[in-house]
């Protein structure tokens, strides 16, 4: 049997050249803008990656980093001043904030026209309950990526490895909608493989390197890994990369490897996986200028 590595990079690509063209056509410049606060290591990637796909599609986009110290209050001060201002068209706080900041207070204070990661109550309720909406980026990605590699949701055993409010939950919410039975695990699971093996999709999002390994896995299933993390210990990445002349050369050279949570072992038993880095992550970031576009328009319209 083979396997098909689901290239999130080209599946992206292809993502921005439609929005570019979108872009042009509109007649004025959609504004996103960024409040990021802190050094998470995760978090500099996707700011990374965030302002060249922006530059990329003709998107302006602006960065706001205040000191870690800022109180809530401010914040939200901050926040208010966004929703005001006509020229920004979507507004990402990125996660995580300070501990002493309160997160569910400052992302339930930007306007939801506005919340470009679909993280705010109004749009997770619209999402519910099959109302079009802004949907959080990463799970928008991965319903993406399954469409535009042809990979059949109707009827399928989805099995959702994550909980969490920005991918487990939204993850599983649409691919209800599409019609797949979804179950979702989490870290209370028992007996976590007897689920997992009867997936035909099997989305994980846990973040733990390699958790999930090839026994836990029905062969020729479908592999979608949303986790990204950093490996630096040696034996953990022999375990993985040992037979990966490539892999062990980055590791060689850098002291570390970046993989999702899914064992690379696992992938060669499936019929179909998203590769780390290349693939949902680079999703995850055309999701966010697709948002982007679509605010500036429909906020843009409804004036
Ligand atoms: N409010 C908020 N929304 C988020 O969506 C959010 C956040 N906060 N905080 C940080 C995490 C992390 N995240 C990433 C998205 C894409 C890549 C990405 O571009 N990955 C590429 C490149 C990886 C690489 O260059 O090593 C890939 O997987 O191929 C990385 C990380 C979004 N996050
Ligand atoms: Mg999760």
């Amino acid at each position: 049997m083979s396997t098909r590595i689901l290239d999130g990079t080209a599946i992206a690509a292809e993502i921005k050249a439609e929005l570019k063209s979108q872009v042009e056509a509109l007649g004025y410049t959609p504004g996103l803008t960024v409040i990021l606060i802190g050094e998470d290591p995760a978090s500099a990637i996707y700011v990374r990656n965030k302002v060249k796909a922006c530059e990329e599609l003709g998107i302006r986009s602006v960065e706001i980093r205040p000191e870690t110290t800022i109180t809530t209050e401010e914040l939200l001060a901050m926040i208010d001043e966004l929703n005001e201002d006509d020229s920004v068209d979507g507004i990402l706080v990125q996660l995580p904030l300070p501990k002493h900041v309160d997160t569910k207070k400052v992302l339930d204070a930007v306007a939801p026209e506005k919340d470009v990661d679909g993280f705010h109550p109004v749009n997770v309720g619209r999402l519910s309950t099959g109302q079009d909406s802004l949907t959080p980026c990463t799970p928008t990605g991965v319903i993406e990526i399954l469409k535009r590699s042809g990979i059949a949701t109707e009827g399928a055993e989805a099995v959702v490895i994550g909980r969490s409010d920005i991918v487990g939950k939204p993850v599983a919410m649409m691919l209800t909608a599409a019609n797949a039975t979804v179950t979702i695990c989490h870290g209370r699971t028992k007996n976590l493989a007897e689920h997992t093996r009867r997936a035909d999709i099997l989305v994980v999002a846990i973040g733990k390197a390699g958790f999930v390994t090839a026994d836990m896995v029905k062969p020729g299933a479908v592999l979608i890994d949303v986790g990204i993390n950093r490996v630096s210990d040696a034996a953990e990445v022999n375990r993985f990369f040992g037979d990966d002349a490539k892999r062990m050369e980055t590791y060689a050279k850098r002291g570390s490897v970046v993989m999702g949570d899914i064992a690379p072992q696992a992938f060669a038993v499936s019929s179909a996986y998203t590769p780390v880095p290349g693939g949902v992550g680079a999703l995850t970031i055309a999701m966010l200028m697709h948002n982007t576009v679509k605010a500036a328009k429909l906020r843009r319209a409804a004036k």
